[in-house]
């Protein structure tokens, strides 16, 4: 969320940021509230300066003004017990307005409603011409015995996936290798929970926006976290950091969970999108300066992109726009690995910086060398996520006799050069 004082004397640039995300944010109800709200306190205070003026007179009066006195005190009583429960409604209904104002897009980001104005800035690599008819990633695993999507549909019903074999070894060897490159690039490694509470998903931004998305348990008492960004960004909640312990830089393996709502129809066969997934993630909670914030964004880029790199896949880089992007997204760069059995490239990373629009909703806070108080800046991208990233993996390495080559950066963690069929 934005700061209302920033609203206050940036409507029209705010006003800009609506419609480019394309939100219907009614930033003019919001400053009538805000000054609603404003004029309230003001009355709220003025009577209660009365009423402690009152109470004072009453202590010093004479016994025959005192009478009078009191009962203007009780009057006074009455007019705040009657105005503060009005002010505390108003509050609530601005606030709930600032969750849905959007941070401001960088000037970088293309115009646009969706995500068909997403504009590739780079290639890398080439996608391969295959000398034999190449399989898509469902029936190279079903020629090696690699999975059973038809088990895993009786035991965990639509979007779920088994592995077997060495398919399931490579999913964890991809992970270990993706978490081994956050530690050597200084990310502190953390394991999470999926569970998390209602508070973390508003802090995040999944909440109110993209309810639909989440899995719910207990009847909403925890939710099920679509990533562990989620929880990251709420580890500090409600704490004031020193400057000098920032960056903080984490990376988390987790499990993740989506519930795809509104996805129907959409990959609906083999890996791409499930329910319960696996991700390393990335992210940075730094001081609230642009500069840093850019860097930091380059260097999770720089990550990713060398972890592609090392798995020898061809992909692009997207520079997402700014009605795909997402309210509180300053910037977002996605990586798209080639699918060959798509002839297309597919999102496999999502790399995102969000100013302090996170860290307002979770409270992340530091105090500088001078004292002051700040609010944080957040970024967050993907290291790896599987069992997406095995479709372009599977796919691009494949052999003509089925088996599929283990990029070499990956083979110490795998402990083979190539995936076999399972017995
Ligand atoms: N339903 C799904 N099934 C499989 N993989 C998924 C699914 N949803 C997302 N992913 C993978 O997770 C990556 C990150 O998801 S994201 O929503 O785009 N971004 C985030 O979650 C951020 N926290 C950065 O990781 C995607 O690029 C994709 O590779």
């Amino acid at each position: 969320m934005l700061d209302i004082k920033f609203i206050r004397e940036n409507p029209e640039a705010v006003r800009q940021a609506i419609e480019k995300k394309g939100l219907t944010l009614e930033l003019d109800k919001l400053l009538e509230l805000d000054q609603e709200v404003q004029a309230l306190k003001r009355t709220i205070e003025k009577i209660q300066a009365e009423r402690n003026a009152n109470a004072k007179a009453a202590a010093r009066a004479k016994p025959e003004e005192r009478a009078a006195m009191i009962e203007r005190g009780k009057e006074i009583g009455r007019q705040l017990a009657e105005l503060e429960p009005r002010l505390r409604t108003l509050e609530a209904q601005l606030k709930q307005l600032l969750y849905l104002t959007p941070t401001l897009p960088w000037e970088g980001a293309p115009v646009g409603p969706d995500d068909s104005f997403n504009v590739e800035t780079r290639v890398h690599g080439n996608p391969r011409t295959f000398l034999f008819e190449p399989l898509d990633h469902v029936a190279l695993i079903e020629k090696n015995g690699w999975g059973d999507f038809e088990r895993a549909a009786k035991v965990s019903g639509s979007r779920s996936y088994i592995l077997k074999g060495d398919l399931m070894v490579y999913e964890q060897a991809l992970l270990r290798f993706a978490l081994d490159r956050m530690i050597q690039a200084g990310f502190t490694p953390m394991s999470v929970p999926s569970l998390t509470k209602e508070e973390a998903l508003y802090a995040h931004g999944q909440f109110p926006a993209a309810r639909d998305q989440v899995y719910s348990v207990d009847g909403g008492e925890v939710y099920l976290a679509g990533t562990a960004e989620v929880l990251l960004n709420y580890l500090h909640a409600g704490e004031i950091l020193a400057e000098s312990e920032l960056p903080r830089t984490y990376c988390a393996l987790s499990p993740c969970f989506r519930s795809e709502a509104g996805s129907a129809g959409r990959d609906v066969r083999g890996l791409m999108r499930v329910h319960q997934f696996n991700k390393v993630e990335q992210y940075v909670l730094c001081k609230a300066d642009l500069d840093e914030s850019n860097r930091w964004f380059e260097t999770m880029l720089s990550i990713s992109e060398g972890i592609l790199q090392a798995l020898e896949l061809p992909y692009r880089v997207i520079e997402v726009s700014t009605g795909d992007m997402g309210l509180g997204k300053y910037r977002q760069v996605d990586l798209e690995t080639w699918v060959p059995s798509e002839n297309r490239y597919r999102e496999t990373h999502s790399c995102s910086a969000l100013l302090d629009w996170q860290a307002r909703r979770a409270g992340l806070r530091y105090r500088d060398e001078r004292g002051k108080i700040h609010y944080a800046y957040t970024l967050n991208n993907t290291a790896l996520a599987t069992p997406r990233i095995l479709v372009m993996l599977l796919e691009n390495h494949q052999n003509e006799d089925g088996t599929v080559n283990v990029p070499k950066a990956v083979q110490p963690y795998f402990g083979k050069e190539k995936l076999e069929p399972s017995a």
